[in-house]
This record gives C-alpha cells, structure tokens and sequence, in this order.
C-alpha cells in the first residue's frame, strides 16, 4: 500500500471524530564533538513540566518545519543552526491534543547553548539518554537514535541449513544489527544447530539477537525474547531480566498496550503492506499505522511488505523502521 493509504472510508480522521487540534512541533538533535546530545528541562506552570526534551517548539502558521526550528533555538537557546537530515516524524496522542513531532539532525550551529528561558540544560551521552525522564512522544525518537533501523526476521531454512547459515552471514555483512530467530518445520537439533550459529555470529558482529517465542532458551543463552502476539497475554509481568531485551509482534491497540504494560523495548506492528506469505491480503497502510502509533510510546518497526527502500516513509510515519523476512534476507 502506497503512502498515501487512507483509513477506511467510514471513519473520519480520528482528529476530526474527537475534535482534536494537531500542534505540530519542530525539535533538533543538537550534538557536540564528543557526541553528546543538548536536553532541556521543561519549566515550571507549562505541559510536561520537569520533563527533559529535545529543544524546539511549535511551528507557526505559514512556517517551514525548518524555519520553525531555527527560529526557536535562537530564541531557547541563542544559537544559530543549519538544519540537518530528519530523523523521526512522531505522531501521539495526548490529553485534548495530537501532537506531530518533527525531529531533526541540527548539522551546525554557532554560539553558546545557554536557557534562555529559564531551562535547565544537560548534555548527555547517548547510553545515559535513558536516565532522563521525557514526554511519551520522545520514546521512540530515543529509540530512533540508539536502535537499528532494520529488524531481520529469519526464513525457515527449507532443507537447506549450510545456505540459511550463509545467508545470515550476509546479512550481517550487510549492516543487519538486530535479529530475531524464528525458524519452523526443523527439528529439535537442526534448530539448536542454526540458533548456535546465529547466536555466535551475532555476537561476533555486535548484533542483537532475539529469540521467538522461547523464554526460556532466551534465559538460557542470555538473548532477548520476542513474543508472539497471541502470548502477549500468558504474562502479567515481564517474563525476562530488565536488563533482557524484550520485544513483541502487535496487531492492533489492544496488542500495543499489553506489550507496553509488559515492559517490552520495542515492538513489531503490521502488515503495513501486503506480503509474499499473505498474497490477496490487503496491510493497515500507513495512516492506520500512524494512527496507533499516536497512543503508543514505544519504538515500533513496520512489517509486511517492508524492505530498506521503505525506512525513509515509515520515520515519516514515526516507526523505528522496518522489519522483515524477505526485504532483508540478502540475495544471494
Ligand atoms: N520542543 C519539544 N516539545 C516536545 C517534545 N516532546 C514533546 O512531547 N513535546 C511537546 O510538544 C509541545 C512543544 O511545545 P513548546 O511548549 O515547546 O512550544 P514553544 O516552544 O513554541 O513554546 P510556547 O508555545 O510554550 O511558547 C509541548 O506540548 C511539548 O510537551 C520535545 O522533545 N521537544
Ligand atoms: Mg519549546
């Protein structure tokens, strides 16, 4: 489905159906040598007081994202700044409004940061962003700046493991860095077999490795845990470690919700498009997807029909990026 995927005919835009204004609100990413990111706190008497956030603020009627977030770190923080590539657009949800989160790289700026209003400013290493409490729309732009963009989800293997193991291989080589092993129709030690391979690999390339569904192989050989949708509800608390990564596959809002409540890092969303496993099926489109991201505050990768060519639409969409089984197995 194109970008420009409608929601079904029959309901209204959602912001239309609960009188919603949208405030859209341009923010940068503002970065020293030494890799640090500018935060501000949120002053007292506003929304989301004692927050930290990224600097910026809203964009005025007539006004360019780009203007808009020059013009406001002038006037927040003093500096002057050439705009960079975008990162994330999020779209959420909050009391009375939605708000669309414009966040951009700032490539160069001149000038000393100073709270010009008032704010306190951090700047914080990327590992240390996590510490700082922020907005529900700020989640997935952290996610977006720490976690990789690309989720592969492995094939089956068919009857041919020496090719899935040379195929993982190459998508490693190719810049994959977060994996979930999901393979069916193996036995008991081919599975061990291919899971041993992937996890030393893994390991070897500094790549996050995930395993379907299997909490406890997942305890056992200390990779995250991704759950299928339909045990999203086996658990109510989280079923690994805090320190486990854990992952979900979500369908709808109610999937999205339990899979927050649960703690997971990030989450799964879909089918975006139509896939080669589900042919005749049509996906959610990028609308509806948008449209849940908004009550979500999680990280979430697309899936259906997703490739590398599609990253750019789904940050537009305020997803983390895509996730897939064909669209990012290497050809070969
Ligand atoms: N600048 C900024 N705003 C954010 C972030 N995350 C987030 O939810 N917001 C929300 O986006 C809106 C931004 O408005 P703002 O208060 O900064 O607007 P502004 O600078 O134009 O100031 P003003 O309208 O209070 O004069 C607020 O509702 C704020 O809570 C973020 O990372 N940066
Ligand atoms: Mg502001």
């Amino acid at each position: 489905m194109s970008d420009s995927a409608r929601p079904p005919p029959n309901l209204p835009p959602r912001e239309r159906r609960e009188g919603h204004r949208t405030v859209h609100v341009a923010a940068g990413v503002i970065t020293d040598p030494r890799g640090r990111i500018l935060l501000a706190r949120r002053t007292e008497g506003r929304d989301l007081a004692g927050l930290w956030e990224f600097p910026g603020g809203k964009v005025e009627p007539g006004e360019t994202p780009e203007a808009a977030l020059a013009r406001e770190l002038h006037e927040e923080l003093g500096i002057d700044i050439d705009v960079g590539a975008a990162l994330i657009n999020v779209p959420q949800a909050y009391p009375g409004k939605r708000l669309q989160l414009d966040v951009r790289h700032v490539a160069a700026w001149r000038g000393t940061p100073k709270g010009r209003e008032g704010q306190a400013l951090a700047w914080v290493a990327p590992d240390k962003l996590a510490r700082y409490p922020m907005p529900p729309a700020d989640v997935p732009v952290v996610g977006a700046l720490l976690q990789p963009d690309r989720y592969l989800v492995t094939p089956s293997p068919g009857d041919d493991d020496a090719a899935w193991c040379a195929q993982f291989d190459a998508a490693l080589a190719a810049g994959i860095r977060r994996v979930q092993f999901r393979v069916h129709g193996v036995d008991a030690d081919r599975r061990r077999a291919l899971f041993a391979h992937a996890h030393a690999r893994c390991r070897k390339a500094g790549a996050g490795l995930l395993v379907n569904g299997d909490a406890a192989l997942a305890q056992a050989s200390g990779v995250g845990l991704h759950l299928r949708a339909a045990q999203l509800r086996a658990f109510d608390a989280r079923p690994v470690a805090d320190d486990v990564t854990l992952a979900a596959s979500c369908h709808d809002d109610e999937d999205l919700a339990l899979a927050q409540a649960l703690g997971c890092d990030f989450v799964v969303l879909g089918p975006v498009a139509e896939t080669a496993s589900h042919p005749g099926q049509a996906g959610i489109g990028w609308a509806r997807f948008a449209e849940m991201r908004e009550r979500t505050s999680l990280p979430i990768y697309a899936i259906g029909g997703m490739g590398p060519q599609d990253i750019a639409v789904a940050r537009r969409h305020g997803a983390q990026g895509v996730a897939a089984i064909r669209g990012l197995w290497s050809r070969r």
